[in-house]
């Protein structure tokens, strides 16, 4: 039955994309006619003019009816350009109209992609990639201008009337760069499963706060929410309980209107709990698994435990899987998940296996793949052949995202691509392309170099004189959080605040409100941090302290400026730590605190990177932070004896 559902649904598109293909010759053909007309009323009118202008060399009388044939001919010309401009005008309406048509038969008609540049590869540049063993394709990515936007309505996205709406509802009416380049290539493949030809795997490499996040999330619900049954369809892998409830945050928010149901396994529940929410965990065993969920969104640990032991919870029909902040799991063995993941898509038969055999009425009993096999179906039960029973090749389309994705040859051999497509958002200027890592343009960046004892004050000199009204302050370690935050809430206090100021000889201005910090950090438990992310959000908290729990991925959007109190130790870190600011194409800054011993260290960081250049320099000389020592030492003190 599903099969014949399928043939029908086939012609039918087949039949709905033959009509509009027609509707859209039509239109072509009536703008080339007009362009046509105008083109033959230039050249009629241009042949008049050079006449005129023969008569006018030739005959000195006929000068003055020269002029006058002139300023008709001229008047004329200017008729046929307002002729050709109308023909333009009228091009642009046909053009609009055509883009309407093309609007009302989405889905029907098959868009051209958009094209994007490649940039040349010099021989040298090509030499150093092969003998680091990088593949062609990761040496030669699709690149793509980070100004790039698109209109949520263009065709070319293939978005459906409803999640257009649904995202200009949310306040989304472009499309970022990497939107423009992802978007298309998935919706384009809009089948849930093909057996034959398994679609090309993606890796996209975009800056932070680029809007990663969407571009696999619209396409796959655009995909997924014409789905029949419910089957586990996409699985988004994470590697922080926070991402995960971001990520399902995203989709909970675009899904509305559709049937689909999101899952998520973080081990933040009891494991049973977690099962119950995602799977049939009756006792009875079905062979294409009970999914509850159509996309899951996981951390990897427990996502194996599911895997390797609740029944009817299975990959056998992903579509999808999706590694996000991608260079960060794959640095991480975490129970060697990405190879149990690949076993489960890859080798069906192996699974089943493992789950014994499954006894029919007949007398007799079959593993797992034979069960399913078009020969037992069509013999025993007289079925029709259905996709599950033929020969499988893997439908699940691998997409990988990061702001600094990994080019080790080793660790991409890892994920085992399929033709495999390497996107990148990048600056097309040459001098900026040599950069390993894109920053966000809207990013400035500062370092102020000080002692380490004076550290503590600097930060609150920041937090004084800038005006910071949102701020996140990454420290080395969850001490090193613990003890700053204590410090600034004991100097935040009003009293101290006022004495400061009126003690001070300098311009320093102390503002009157606190500056409210808090800590944020693992040590707290879920609920805690979820509070404080919810003060922090509603402008509760102005200052976030934390270890790199929160570097990655963290989409806050009211963080304004970045502070590494300790320098990150590599340069990825210090990406994405400074990318928690500057999102969206919103202005951020980041400032980063370099103890005396560390300058060297931290500028040949940044100049391998092709960075150093990017960090300016801010001298703030020790006697600004004059008037605030005593407060601190005393502060210092309660902190070291408490
Ligand atoms: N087309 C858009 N128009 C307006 N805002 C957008 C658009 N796309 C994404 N955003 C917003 O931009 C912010 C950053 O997006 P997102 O978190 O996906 O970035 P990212 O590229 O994943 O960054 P990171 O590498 O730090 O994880 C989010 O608040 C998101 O809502």
């Amino acid at each position: 039955m599903f099969q014949i559902q399928r043939y029908e649904i086939e012609d039918e598109l087949r039949e709905s994309s033959g009509l509009a293909t027609e509707r859209l010759t039509k239109i072509n053909d009536r703008v080339k006619l007009k362009r046509k007309r105008a083109t033959e009323e230039i050249i009629k009118k241009s042949s008049e003019l050079i006449k005129s202008r023969e008569s006018q060399e030739n005959t000195k009388i006929k000068r003055k009816n020269k002029t006058s044939a002139n300023e008709k001919a001229t008047s004329e010309i200017d008729s046929v350009i307002e002729v050709t401009e109308q023909g333009d005008k009228g091009t642009n309406l046909v053009r609009q109209e055509q883009n309407e048509e093309v609007h009302s038969e989405e889905f029907k008609v098959l868009h051209s992609f958009p094209t994007f540049d490649k940039p040349i590869q010099t021989t040298q540049g090509a030499a150093e990639s092969k003998l680091l063993g990088i593949p062609d394709w990761l040496a030669n990515p699709v690149v793509i201008d980070p100004e790039t936007k698109l209109s949520i309505d263009d065709s070319s996205l293939g978005l459906s009337n409803r999640l257009r709406n649904r995202c200009k509802a949310l306040g989304i009416h472009e499309c970022f760069a990497v939107q423009t380049a992802v978007i298309p290539l998935l919706v384009h493949n809009r089948n849930l499963s093909d057996i034959h030809k398994p679609p090309g795997d993606i890796c996209v490499s975009a800056p932070t706060g680029s809007g990663k996040t969407l571009a696999y999330v619209l396409p796959i619900i655009e995909i997924l929410s014409k789905r029949i049954v419910t089957r586990l369809r996409a699985l988004v892998v994470l590697p922080t309980r926070d991402l995960v409830m971001q990520v399902k945050e995203t989709f909970d928010a675009f899904c509305k209107g559709t049937s689909l149901k999101i899952g998520i396994v973080t081990g933040q529940q009891s494991f049973i709990h977690e099962r119950e929410q995602i799977v049939d965990s009756s006792s009875e065993l079905f062979i294409g698994g009970k999914s509850k969920v159509d996309i899951l969104i996981s951390t990897p640990g427990r996502l194996i435990e599911h895997l390797s032991t609740s029944p009817n919870f299975t990959l056998q029909h992903l579509r999808f899987l999706i590694i996000d902040e991608a260079d960060r799991l794959l640095n991480q063995s975490y129970q060697d998940w990405l190879n149990h993941i690949l076993k489960a898509i890859q080798q069906i038969g192996n699974v089943a296996d493992e789950r014994g055999m499954i006894n029919f009425d007949l007398g007799t009993s079959f593993n797992y793949d034979d069960a399913i096999s078009s020969v037992i179906m069509e013999k025993f039960f007289n079925l029709p052949k259905i996709d599950i029973s033929e020969t499988k090749v893997s439908a699940v389309q691998k997409l990988l995202f990061s702001a600094t994705l990994t080019r080790n040859p080793a660790k991409i051999a890892s994920l085992r691509l399929i033709n495999p497509q390497y996107i990148s958002v990048q600056s097309l200027n040459k001098d900026e392309a040599e950069t390993k890592y894109t920053i966000p343009t809207t990013l400035k960046e500062f370092m102020i170099i000080t002692s380490s004892s004076l550290k503590p004050l600097m930060v609150l000199h920041l937090l004084y004189n800038l005006h910071i009204s949102s701020a996140l302050c990454f420290t080395k370690s969850v001490d090193s959080a613990h003890r700053l935050a204590r410090l600034i809430q004991l100097f935040d206090n009003s009293n101290l605040r006022k004495s400061i100021q009126e003690n001070s000889t300098l311009n320093t201005v102390i503002p009157t409100e606190s500056i409210i910090a808090a800590e944020y950090s693992s040590d707290l438990s879920n609920d805690e941090r979820k509070n404080i992310l919810n003060k922090f959000k509603r402008g509760d908290i102005r200052l976030l302290i934390c270890s790199d729990l929160i570097a990655r991925g963290m989409d806050l959007d009211r963080v304004n400026t970045v502070i590494n109190y300790d320098i990150p130790v590599y340069m990825k870190k210090y990406v994405h730590r400074v990318g928690r600011t500057a999102r969206a194409g919103r202005n951020g800054d980041a400032y980063s605190i370099v103890e005396t011993q560390e300058v060297k260290y931290f500028k040949d960081m940044l100049r391998k990177a092709g960075h150093l250049d990017k960090v300016k320099n801010i001298n703030i000389k020790s006697t600004v932070l004059d008037h605030m020592k005593d407060a601190y030492q005393v502060r210092n003190y309660l902190i070291t004896f408490n």
